[in-house]
Parts: structure tokens; C-alpha cells; sequence
């Protein structure tokens, strides 16, 4: 992928949604995010995966060799059995942003109590910023709020493709003029 595209993937993780038995809300709901606050000319490829770690580890490892630039990864990030979302990322990630996972757990614990129970964080791998986010759909926008703005700073410097925002939706900051 050539750093002028910026390209996004989503991988909705679920069990259930992946046997088709219910109708995936997260990928769509990560899709129409993305829509929402990122002007750039964006490619989005939407994948969807059992749980499972290798599952996960492998679907993320073919994401960051295509030099996805951002990857949201939507379920699987509970304490359940098959809650594997994370040791998958974390097979595959070489730096962890810890900071993530603690605003986007902040601003989830202002609305549900079990907002605590995610697992979910986020990290790079080669040039790509790979953020876990909770299954329930109405997980995404509460989550990736609390980030957001500094997600295009931190595609700059891992020297993935430059993303604008909507300063309407979401300021990107950016400490250094680019
Ligand atoms: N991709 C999705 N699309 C729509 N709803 C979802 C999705 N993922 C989760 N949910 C909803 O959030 C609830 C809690 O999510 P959770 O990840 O715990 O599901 P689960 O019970 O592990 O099952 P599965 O992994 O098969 O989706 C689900 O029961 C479902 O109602
Ligand atoms: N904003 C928000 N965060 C949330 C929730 C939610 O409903 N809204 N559900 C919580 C619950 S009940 C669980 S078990 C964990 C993990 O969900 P996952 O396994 O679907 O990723 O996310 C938590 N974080």
C-alpha cells in the first residue's frame, strides 16, 4: 500500500457474527467512524474472524505486511474463554500504547460499570497502529473519541500515511507542524 492511500482495515471478531448467526454491527460501525472523522482519501477493508488468538495473530500479520496503516480490531477483548483478541495482538505487536486502552476504558467506565472487564489496547507493528475495541457496538464511538486525536500524530511517526480529520468531529493534534 503506498503511503499517498491511506488505508484502514477493520476486523470484527465474533464467533457468532462469523457463523452468520447475527448480523455484524461492529465492522459497519467502524467503517461509518472512520467516514465520520477522517477526511483523507481513505481505501477501508473490513475483514471477519472467528475469535480465537491465531485467528487473530494471523489475520494481523497479513494486515501489517499489506501496510495497513491503521487496523481497528472490534471484539474479543473480554475475560470470556474465547477472549483471545488480545494475546492475538499482542503476538503480533511490538510496541504497546498502553495509554489507549486506559482513556478508552476511562470513557467507557462514564457508562457502563463492566467497561472494566476489556482487555482491549493498542500498539504498532512495522508501520501500522493497530487499537482494540470492545465487541458492542456502541463501544466504538466511546472509545476511539477518547483517541483519536492523537492517532494521526502517531501514524506521522511510525511513517504511515498522513491522516486529516474533521476538526468538526475530532482535532488531530500534532505537536510538530508536518
Ligand atoms: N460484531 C458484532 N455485531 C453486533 N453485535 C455484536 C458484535 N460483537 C458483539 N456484539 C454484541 O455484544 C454482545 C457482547 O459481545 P461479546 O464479544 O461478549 O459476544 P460473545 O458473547 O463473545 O459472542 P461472539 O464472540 O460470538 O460475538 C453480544 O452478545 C452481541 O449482542
Ligand atoms: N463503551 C463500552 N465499553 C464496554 C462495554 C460496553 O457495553 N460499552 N462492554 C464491556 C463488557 S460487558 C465487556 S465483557 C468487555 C469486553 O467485550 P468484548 O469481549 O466484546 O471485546 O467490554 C466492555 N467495554
Amino acid at each position: 500500500m503506498s503511503h499517498s492511500q491511506p488505508h484502514a482495515a477493520i476486523v470484527t471478531v465474533s464467533d457468532r457474527a462469523s457463523r452468520g448467526e447475527y448480523e455484524d454491527k461492529g465492522g459497519p460501525g467502524c467503517e461509518a467512524y472512520l467516514r465520520d472523522v477522517v477526511t483523507s482519501d481513505l481505501t477501508i477493508t473490513r475483514h471477519m474472524i472467528p475469535d480465537g488468538r491465531e485467528s487473530v495473530a494471523n489475520i494481523l500479520r497479513e494486515l501489517v505486511a499489506a501496510e495497513a496503516d491503521l487496523i481497528l480490531i472490534t471484539g474479543g477483548t473480554g475475560p470470556a474463554p474465547r477472549d483471545e483478541t488480545p494475546e492475538g495482538c499482542f503476538d503480533v505487536i511490538e510496541k504497546e500504547l498502553a495509554g489507549f486502552g486506559e482513556e478508552m476504558r476511562r470513557a467507557s467506565l462514564l457508562e457502563v460499570p463492566t467497561a472494566i472487564l476489556s482487555r482491549q489496547s493498542a500498539g504498532i507493528a512495522g508501520k501500522s497502529l493497530i487499537i482494540m475495541v470492545p465487541g458492542k457496538p456502541s463501544a466504538i464511538a466511546t472509545c476511539l473519541d477518547a483517541v483519536f486525536a492523537a492517532v494521526p500524530y502517531c501514524l506521522d511517526l511510525i511513517g504511515a500515511a498522513y491522516f486529516e480529520t474533521n476538526p468538526a468531529r475530532i482535532e488531530a493534534f500534532r505537536p510538530k507542524a508536518k
